[in-house]
């Protein structure tokens, strides 16, 4: 069990068959505290120290957890599902439309829609279309030709505001010793919406939504409606991340596995499709492009009987890798030393 008072060396836990029964003991509530949950943060705990233990704990247990209580009012969210599934995906598709337009294979491109990203690389198929847009007005093409620009630019003040403030809290949280912070800025905040739509699936048993994976960057914050079928993998066991309206979902990714060199784990997630639907999520990823700096092991947290796990490498250099490998491989093995 993690011990939040411990500052490094949080995944090497042995399980401790009593202490686990103990703590089902403690908790009064039966044979249903068995059942596993995904940890929900209040951000509007008064305590601030606390919701910083919490967000320690969630991420080395679980890799994921549901954050509430952020400044974001829910009308504002709504709207931004509503955009997403009304104004773009539900809109018809192909030769002349604005989507067919914007279906693109080109990374490059500032907004771009397409099926699969991985169609070429990956064996699976994902029920799933996305549409991309790269955030930073600074990046040519960017949000140029959307309809309702404002309403996308408003999305994008929304996430960089909000979703930065839940990226920095993360991070503070999950990092061992938080004043390193400073010093290995890790993300400078999301500069990439993908808005995922899930279209009702006639045969969900023959299909998967989103196969499994673990995310590349550092971290992501997603914001799904309230159909359902995000799932994350806990104790070998796939765990519903039941909706909470509003809630941003906060998914730790491989390269904080790498800098923290295995003090965290990036989380193995899946959506599964379903016969109810659309589903729509939106997920905000750094994607780091203009990062120099070669990331590895944090120096402070190596020792002789902890040598540095994984190779040094560019951000851009391991989310390419990622991209050749298609989801549902883990990248970090290839980056082991
Ligand atoms: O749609 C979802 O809930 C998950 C999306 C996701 O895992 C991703 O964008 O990496
Ligand atoms: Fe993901």
């Amino acid at each position: 069990m993690f011990n939040p008072s411990q500052d490094t060396n949080v995944s090497s836990s042995v399980y401790d068959g009593r202490a686990a029964l103990q703590e089902l003991d403690a908790t009064k509530s039966g044979v249903r505290g068995l059942v596993q949950s995904v940890p929900v943060i209040d951000l509007r705990e008064v305590d601030h120290a606390a919701v910083v233990a919490n967000v320690r704990r969630a991420a080395a247990d679980w890799g994921l957890f549901q954050v509430t209580g952020h400044s974001v009012p829910q009308e504002l969210v709504a709207a931004a599902q509503s955009m997403v599934r009304t104004l773009f995906h539900d809109a018809d598709g192909g030769e002349g439309t604005l989507k067919g337009r914007l279906y693109s294979r080109d990374p490059n491109k500032a907004v771009r829609y397409n099926t699969n990203f991985d169609s070429f690389e990956s064996p699976v198929t994902n029920w799933q279309d996305t549409l991309y847009i790269i955030t930073d007005p600074e990046v040519p093409g960017a949000l140029g030709e959307l309809p309702k620009n404002g309403r996308v630019l408003w999305l994008r003040k929304t996430f960089e505001a909000h979703a930065g403030y839940l990226v920095r809290i993360a991070i503070r949280g999950t990092w061992p010793q938080g004043k390193l912070l400073g010093r290995h800025r890790l993300q400078s905040g999301p500069d990439m919406l993908a808005c995922h739509y899930y279209p009702p699936c006639p045969e969900p048993e023959h299909a998967i939504g989103m196969v499994r994976h673990s995310d590349w960057g550092f971290l992501t914050v997603l914001l799904q409606d309230q159909i359902g079928g995000l799932q994350v993998l806990h104790n070998d066991t796939w765990v519903d991340v039941v909706p909470i309206p509003g809630a941003f979902v906060v998914i730790l990714g491989d390269m904080l596995q790498m800098v923290s060199n295995d003090n965290f784990t990036s989380c193995e997630h899946r959506v599964v499709a379903k016969r109810t639907g659309p589903r729509v999520s939106i997920a905000s990823i750094p994607t780091q492009a203009g990062s120099t700096r070669n990331y590895g092991p944090v120096k402070e947290l190596l020792s002789h009987t902890r040598p540095p796990l994984y190779k040094e490498t560019l951000a851009s250099v391991y989310r390419k890798h990622c991209a050749s490998i298609g989801l549902g491989n883990k990248g970090v093995h290839d980056f082991q030393i």
